[in-house]
């Protein structure tokens, strides 16, 4: 591949904002510095030179509640570079009894299509010993984190014994379990009793997961880690008693990451009172949109650090797939997109209106998750050596997000008819050029899976820490004679 020059451009990175040319060959970063030349030049002249995205959370044609996801790798991972992000990070999912290997095979045929890099997480959604033995084989295959649903009653959902069993096995071969928190039970529940009410229709969706099901499950998740001496990774953080157990535990010392969506940062649940059965449907997704002072919570755990990376969920259905839950919200497929709308929205809501730094959002949309995930800094950098995924951002490019010209296979968007300012000039996945000045120019089976070993940084601290901190026998001379 011919070098090339992104010139004139302001370098921005998690921690650094300066003038530099980058240059690529091969897919690397080769150089930083002033006056650069190449084979090509990419002129980046008013515009910022970013890592490019990574959303560590998408389902791509994921099997879910009777139907699959309508995002592909293809046009998922396409809509991805659209909107500047250049890795996705997708979820294996065993069906209940199968081999997480097996699961794994069906994963990397479906990914082969996908336009830029990915690399997967594991879900545990049954357990048995052969769950626990394929465990280790799956992180030497380089997926390092295990998923658990708390939710889900029936389908996806593990017990806390499972799930306590599956962290402590997270620990021995240094893997990060995630967790969807929310408390299943109850959910089933409210949901019983809401359709006994009458309350059939999508608005109901969110009157049967209240912020408590998410705070107390997440507060549980938390603790069980703690207890299994294991870090932990809090999926799509919607609500203020979420973020709550997140910000408490870390501040006595626990090692757990939060991660909220777009969708829960710019849309309220305003949106479920929509009197158009479909607009509201279209937005049934789980936890559900919440109020103005969640958001805010969000908002303010990102620019604080209490909260560390900011995802999709992208799970995308149509709205003849939505369609099947009219007459009982119970049946309304869960998910939104947002993958190409992740960094447009988020610089538009959180860099123009001063919530966030530009550093904030590199690190919130890219270099956190890298480091995370243990694939820093080949991901997440702009450093010589580290993948040239990047994105050169203008500042001053505009759009009105529009369903008709979206990279998504579906046929709406949540956030059609927001503004957004800030758009990618060019995108770059491994040195190539996919996105330029609008124009498409992805090429199918281009990315790459991404091995992440075990053991990252965090593990390893907290191992050491656990280890030193462990219940010890005490040891005692002159022990009396036993009372009985
Ligand atoms: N979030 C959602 O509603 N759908 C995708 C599956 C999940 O992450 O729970
Ligand atoms: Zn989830
Ligand atoms: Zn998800």
């Amino acid at each position: 591949m011919a070098s090339k020059v992104i010139k004139g451009g302001t370098v921005v990175t998690a921690d650094l904002t300066y003038q530099a040319d980058v240059k690529t060959e091969g897919g690397v970063i080769t150089e930083i510095g002033p006056n650069l030349s190449g084979d090509e030049v990419l002129d980046a002249t008013g515009c910022y030179v970013m890592p490019g995205g990574i959303d560590p959370h998408t389902h791509m044609e994921m099997p879910f509640m009777g139907t699959y996801s309508s995002d592909d790798f293809e046009s998922g991972t396409r809509a991805a570079l659209a909107g500047g992000t250049t890795m996705v990070v997708d979820f294996c999912l065993p069906s209940p009894g199968q081999s997480l290997l097996e699961a794994r095979q069906m994963w990397d045929n479906k990914s082969t299509r996908a336009n830029c890099d990915y690399s997967f997480h594991m879900a545990v959604t049954w357990w048995s010993e052969q769950v626990f033995n394929e465990m280790p084989e799956i992180t030497k295959q380089g997926i390092n984190t295990f998923k658990h649903f708390m939710a889900y009653k029936g389908a996806l959902m593990v017990e806390d014994d499972e799930m306590y069993a599956s962290f402590k096995r997270c620990a021995e071969i240094g893997a990060l379990p995630l967790v969807h928190a929310e408390n299943g039970d109850v959910v089933a529940q409210l949901q019983e009793q809401l359709l006994a009410d009458g309350n059939n229709g999508p608005e109901a969706h969110a009157y049967s997961r209240p912020p408590e099901v998410e705070g107390e499950a997440t507060n549980r998740a938390i603790m069980i880690a703690d207890m299994a001496g294991v870090p932990v990774y809090i999926v799509h953080t919607s609500s203020e008693q979420a973020h709550e157990a997140i910000r408490r535990a870390r501040q006595n010392g626990i090692r757990v990451f939060g991660e909220p969506l777009i969708q829960h940062l710019t849309l309220d649940d305003s949106e479920y009172a929509n009197k158009d059965w479909d607009h509201a449907a279209r937005r049934v997704m789980s936890p559900p949109f919440r109020n103005k002072k969640h958001q805010d919570s969000l908002w303010n755990g990102l620019q604080s650090g209490s909260l560390q990376v900011v995802a999709t969920d992208h799970c995308a259905f149509t709205t003849e797939q939505k369609r099947y839950g009219v007459g009982d919200f119970t049946k309304i497929p869960n998910g939104t997109g947002g993958l190409e709308d992740r960094m447009p929205m988020l610089w538009t809501y959180g860099v123009n209106t001063g919530r966030l730094t530009m550093n904030e959002f590199v690190a919130v949309t890219s270099t956190n998750s890298a480091k995370i995930l243990n694939m820093y800094p080949k991901k997440g950098a702009i450093l010589v050596g580290a993948d040239a995924d990047l994105v050169v951002w203008d500042p001053n490019k505009e759009k009105t997000i529009e369903s008709k010209t979206q990279q998504s296979a579906i046929d709406y968007n949540v956030f059609e008819g927001k503004h957004v300012k800030g758009l990618p000039r060019f995108t770059l996945s491994r040195g190539k050029v996919m996105i330029d000045d609008g124009a498409v120019k992805t090429e199918e089976g281009h990315g790459k899976f991404v091995e992440r070993d075990s053991f990252g940084a965090t593990n390893k601290a907290l191992s050491k820490w656990k280890e030193l901190t462990a219940p010890r026998k005490v040891e005692r001379t002159g022990i009396p004679a036993s009372g009985v």
